[in-house]
């Protein structure tokens, strides 16, 4: 099934925020697969500082597109203390105390019982305080307890409503967050995490590993293909796919250490769309009629959001807009959403105090073609 790279290449491969010529290495621990300098970072030797060229991009962009909400997202944005991390617990392996501990320490459950899917195996916990619960390191043959994360991430996968049995794709899946929580939703039928970087493809392997116990796992088909070439490999298989798409990741983008990689990403940009849009189509070839996908990305970028799914609704005539809105209307105690926004979208603004996002949510079905 492995495509000849050749072939497998449309565009120059474009991917969130990792380098443009990852290398090709042993297998390593989530924490080595970072750069030395930002493991300097995350060790706190290196304060993180933001990157003026990209700063200065995205005042002109969001400032003209979301007008006087950019000033308070972009607070939140450049302010990394004020960032917050939820703790998603693995209903494979966690200590019956570990709720307990978490309360304890301020946390409580981010989504309320009014979300029109909420399974009871999904357990994500969240707290109005800046800061993060100590993360678990890898360690073989040992599943980890919980998985951090921007409480943001969890929508997309709401808003794909995976029953048990369903075939499921997680188009661009790595490092694994979304996939870690469809798996705590439900129990797919076929479960298919795919992932196009060979580095990121190696941690998304390493993530299911730590999170997913043996039977689970062994059902689990994990491949590093271009997405773009899924649709065509397997014509409507899945009833549901995850189009997670690799994006200007505005947060991370804004602490670019290498301004030369900034400036280019931002000349780059543009190529993002063009990505996106043909994940897509490659997306809904892959869905059976009657199934729906769910497109994310992390970016405030309209270029990359709603003119991507847009261009989708016009060009293809076998797909719907799903109306999402009773998702905000559930959440709306813990995330800031844009106002500015069709019925088939979200896009969830950073905010002090839920400092969640950004994330942009769309959800399409597909109709039998007439
Ligand atoms: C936003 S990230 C996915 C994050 C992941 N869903 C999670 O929740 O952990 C987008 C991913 O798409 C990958 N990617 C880029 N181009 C791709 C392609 N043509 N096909 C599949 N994946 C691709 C990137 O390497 C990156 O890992």
């Amino acid at each position: 099934m492995r495509l000849p790279h050749t072939a497998a290449r449309l565009l120059p491969p474009l991917r969130e925020g990792v380098a443009l010529h990852p290398r090709r290495g042993a297998t390593r621990t989530p924490e080595q697969f970072l750069s030395p300098k930002l493991e300097n970072k995350t060790k706190g030797k290196l304060q993180k500082q933001v990157c003026q060229v990209v700063l200065d991009h995205f005042e002109k962009q969001y400032s003209a597109e979301l007008g006087d909400v950019w000033s308070s997202v972009r607070d939140v944005l450049t302010y990394p203390s004020c960032w917050q991390h939820a703790v998603l617990l693995n209903k494979f392996s966690h200590a019956a105390d570990l709720e307990d501990t978490l309360c304890a320490q301020g946390y409580h459950p981010a989504f309320s019982a009014t979300l029109p899917y909420l399974p009871r195996s999904l357990k994500c916990y969240v707290s109005r305080t800046p800061g993060r619960f100590p993360s678990q390191k890898h360690q073989t043959g040992r599943l980890k307890e919980y998985y951090l994360l921007n409480a943001a991430s969890v929508l997309p996968v709401l808003a794909l409503e995976v029953k048990d049995g369903e075939d499921v794709l997680d188009l661009c899946a790595a490092p694994g967050g979304k996939s870690i929580v469809i798996l705590q939703c439900a129990s797919p039928g076929q479960f298919h995490c795919n992932e196009y970087d060979e580095l990121r493809f190696r941690w998304l392997r390493q993530t299911m590993e730590s999170f997913i116990p043996h039977p689970q796992f062994d059902l689990i088909t994990i491949s590093n293909l271009d997405g773009r070439q899924i649709g065509e490999l397997k014509p409507e298989f899945f009833d549901k796919i995850l189009v997670d798409a690799p994006c200007s990741n505005d947060r991370s983008w804004l602490f670019s250490f290498d301004i030369q990689q900034a400036t280019l990403r931002l000349l780059r940009r543009r190529e993002l769309s063009v990505l996106q849009f043909q994940l897509l189509r490659s997306a809904i070839k892959a869905l059976r009629p009657g199934g729906s996908l769910v497109y994310s990305t992390c970016t405030l970028s309209k270029a990359e959001n709603s003119d991507v799914i847009n261009l989708i609704l016009n060009s293809c005539s076998n797909v719907i807009p799903v109306d999402i809105r009773e998702i905000a209307k559930a959440v709306s105690q813990e995330f800031t959403f844009h106002s500015d926004t069709q019925q088939h979208e979200l896009l969830v603004l950073p905010e002090k105090g839920r400092a969640w996002g950004p994330m942009y949510v769309a959800k399409l079905r597909k109709i039998q073609s007439t």
